[in-house]
């Protein structure tokens, strides 16, 4: 692959480094600097702790927006011509396409061109087993001409990758992941299946470092700008393709996938749990729709729920378009690393708090896989408390019930 052959301009830019800390000047209107206010070390910590977080990870954020968008890109190509032949089942059954593949494909690529003097570690969801058995090499094929398509509508990017620099750079994503050091973490379609119905879906990357989630871009190319909880009549909000991105410390922005200026993003600021509106999955068989029904009922919830597919719930949640995301997968179901670790910085960072059933923050550094006790429970700060002992209550309710049956 002739990676020598990349437009350097096309790079991301380099990080603005600004950790020194410099007594600014005094003048006369500026009243926020004092002597005192210099001199105070919590204030100047304060004050170094900001800096240095604008300025961390800034090139990996830029990069992982462009890989994302540039995956989008790919995603809505297949999801406009979607043909039953692209559509492969794993070994467990769930399905798996070619765009599923060719985003893998392509945010690997990018994410190795953009950072060339990283290490690369990526704990992905697809592997490339299935396109090497017989009758995958046409799927591979097409899946080729898509990267090689996309990369190419970029403008930036001046290479052909061949089948296997395709095959490689989907088996780049075997990593393991863990507590130590830095492993991007990646869902190239999450909501496969509401990818297929022409429902919502998104990408998802974030970057691991020391077991954290220190950045996280989801791109959900169905998600209108304007709140799905409450559609808007002003037309412009109802464009569609919605980037979030988030980076520890510095907040939560939302942007046109297409192209637009970053705007912050808040979580809903309801106080009221009667007030909310729960987000859950479309799909039964991934979330069990009566345990949070049973929960609305003891919140007083009044709205019916909000069914969607992927983590484009958390972004909806993490810009106030509904007030609760309630998962409950069936007992015996691992969550993965890579179907919560974007979307759970895009909504802390946008002031929200996701934690398992028990109240527990989400524990990225054991692995591919997240241990947690029973579910995943998403919201803002004050309505965390009575969800948590909502979801408790039910979780006993439906445990007496099937003791008596
Ligand atoms: N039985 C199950 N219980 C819970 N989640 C499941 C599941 N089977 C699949 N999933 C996960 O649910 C994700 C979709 O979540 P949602 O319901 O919020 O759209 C899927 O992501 P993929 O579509 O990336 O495979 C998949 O990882
Ligand atoms: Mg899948
Ligand atoms: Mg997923
Ligand atoms: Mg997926």
């Amino acid at each position: 692959m002739a990676i020598m052959a990349l437009n350097p301009l096309a790079r991301v830019p380099k990080p603005h480094l600004h950790f020194s800390l410099s007594i600014p000047h005094r003048s006369s209107s500026s009243s926020s600097f004092s002597p005192q206010s210099i001199l105070n070390p919590s204030r100047r910590r304060r004050a170094a702790s900001f800096m240095a977080s604008a300025s961390l990870y800034h090139k990996e954020l830029a990069a992982a927006k462009k890989a994302a968008s540039l995956a989008a890109r790919l995603c809505q190509t297949v999801q406009k011509a979607i043909l039953v032949s692209d559509v492969q089942s794993k070994a467990d059954k769930s399905p798996v396409t070619v765009a599923d593949y060719g985003s893998q494909a392509v945010v690997s690529l990018v994410l190795k061109m953009e950072l060339p003097s990283e290490s690369f570690s990526l704990v992905a969801e697809e592997d490339s087993g299935d396109l090497c058995n017989d009758g995958g090499q046409d799927t591979l094929k097409r899946i080729t001409k898509l990267v090689n398509d996309t990369l190419s509508m970029d403008g930036t990017y001046n290479i052909t990758v061949s089948e296997e620099d395709v095959l490689a750079a989907i088996d780049s994503g075997k990593s393991e992941g863990g507590p130590s050091g830095q492993h991007w973490v990646l869902d190239p379609i999450d909501g496969t299946k509401g990818f297929l119905r022409g429902d919502q879906y998104a990408i998802a990357l974030a970057l691991l470092d020391e077991g954290k989630v220190v950045l996280g871009v989801l791109a959900c190319p169905n998600l209108p700008l304007g709140s799905i909880g409450n559609p808007d009549k002003d037309a412009s909000q109802n464009q569609t393709g919605c980037l979030f991105s988030a980076k520890i410390g510095c907040g939560t922005d939302m942007q046109l996938l297409n192209g637009s200026t970053p705007n912050r993003i808040h979580v809903t600021t309801i106080e009221n749990p009667a007030d909310a509106s729960i987000f859950e999955s479309y799909e039964a068989a991934h979330s069990q729709h009566d345990l949070s029904s049973s929960i609305a009922q003891k919140l007083g919830v009044r709205a019916p729920p909000v069914r969607i597919d992927s983590q484009a719930k958390y972004g909806a949640l993490a810009r106030g378009d509904g007030a609760i995301y309630l998962r409950f997968p069936r007992p015996g179901y691992r969550e993965k690393i890579w179907d919560h670790a974007a979307g759970c910085i895009v909504v802390s960072e946008a002031g929200g708090v996701a934690t398992d059933a028990a109240g527990n923050d989400l524990d990225f550094s054991k692995g591919r896989y997240l241990d947690l006790d029973t579910g995943i429970v998403v919201t803002n700060k004050k309505l965390m408390p009575s969800l948590l002992n909502a979801v408790q209550d039910a979780l006993k309710e439906k445990i007496q019930n099937a003791a008596l049956l």
